[in-house]
């Protein structure tokens, strides 16, 4: 198939979220304030294109743990819940500092999962998202981690890829874009296999598919494809187009919102009607030549260098 991606300049309601990967430097665990500040940037200029933007944000556990000195992962649901009670207010108080350059307001709106399976909470969730973007305010979401537990009747998502399609699905969002540290989907984990392949376009979730995607091989990361392919069925199966991308660069943003070919496109039920999964030819050569290893908070994974 042809992969044109046009039509992407076109989505109107979109639904950004980013990593703990991408919002603070993955060895120190510091916020990246200099991303931070492009992402808002361009969540702004977005916003003065006539589009309605909601972010989603993790970082909540990253920022707290390292505000807190933590030097491993918090390793109890108490800690990890005091990690994110730190962390999210700094992370708030960083966008809301970036986004108070231009005057832009925004929300925070922290979800659990009765937020989404309950119908009385969704539809006040719904209400109340749908009175920000009336008034121009970004919501940035999170899930609510103090009270997300298995044991309490509020249950959880456990991470933010499925939550953002949850939103997406939630808003009627025409586009969702999880920005993570990987350029997109491969045939496998290319952080432990260098012969795999990227696959552009996505029009059919199946049982080898999902095979392809494994979980995260990094210390600071949830959930890793796995939890990006569930996302994808929520999101597609809403009617939302799915992009996932590299938030390295962070203007990778921009290139998706103009109908670029960056990333893996997982079509909506809508437009895969006849469209087939799209899959490189070949090992591209910057995995190819992938050698150097770095450590990642004790993690080795391979560094890509400036090839990408
Ligand atoms: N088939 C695959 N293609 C690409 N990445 C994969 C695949 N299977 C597992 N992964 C892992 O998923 C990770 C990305 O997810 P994750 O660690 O949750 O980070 P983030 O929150 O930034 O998205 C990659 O760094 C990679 O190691
Ligand atoms: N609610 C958590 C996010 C969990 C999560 O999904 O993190 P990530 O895999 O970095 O997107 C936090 O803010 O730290």
């Amino acid at each position: 198939m042809t992969d044109q991606r046009e039509y992407l300049k076109q989505k109107k309601r979109v639904v950004i979220k980013v990593g703990t990967t991408t919002v603070t430097y993955p060895d120190t665990g510091y916020i990246n304030l200099d991303k931070l500040e492009k992402f808002v940037r361009i969540l702004i200029n977005l916003l003065n294109k006539g589009k309605e933007v909601i972010v989603v944000s993790s970082g909540a556990v990253g920022v707290g743990r390292q505000a807190l000195g933590m030097k491993h992962k918090p390793e109890t649901e108490a800690q990890k819940q005091m990690c994110a009670a730190v962390g999210q207010g700094r992370l708030m108080m960083i966008y809301e500092k970036f986004f108070n350059e231009y005057s832009q307001l925004t929300a925070q709106v922290l979800l659990t999962k009765e937020s989404i399976v309950n119908p009385e909470c969704r539809k006040m969730a719904r209400r109340t998202f749908e009175e920000l973007l009336s008034h121009k305010v970004v919501p940035i979401v999170n899930e609510n981690d103090v009270i997300s537990m298995d044991e309490l009747a509020y249950g959880t998502i456990g991470e933010n890829d499925t939550l953002a399609a949850y939103v997406a699905d939630l808003v009627g969002a025409d586009l969702l874009i999880l920005m993570s540290d990987i350029e997109g989907l491969y045939t496998d984990d290319p952080r432990k296999n260098e012969k795999v392949r990227f696959i552009h376009t996505v029009a059919k979730i199946d049982e080898s598919l999902e095979k392809m995607a494994k979980g995260a091989s990094t210390d600071s990361g949830t959930g890793g494809m796995t939890t990006k392919i569930n996302a994808a069925k929520i999101a597609t199966d809403a009617g939302a187009d799915m992009v996932i991308a590299n938030g390295e660069n962070i203007y990778t943003i921009n290139e998706i919102m103009n109908g670029k070919k960056v990333g893996t496109l997982f079509l909506s039920k809508e437009h895969s009607i006849g469209q087939e999964n799209e899959i490189a030819p070949e090992t591209p050569q910057y995995r190819r030549s992938a050698k150097k290893l770095k450590k990642v908070r004790g993690m080795s994974v391979i560094d890509l260098g400036t090839e990408l």
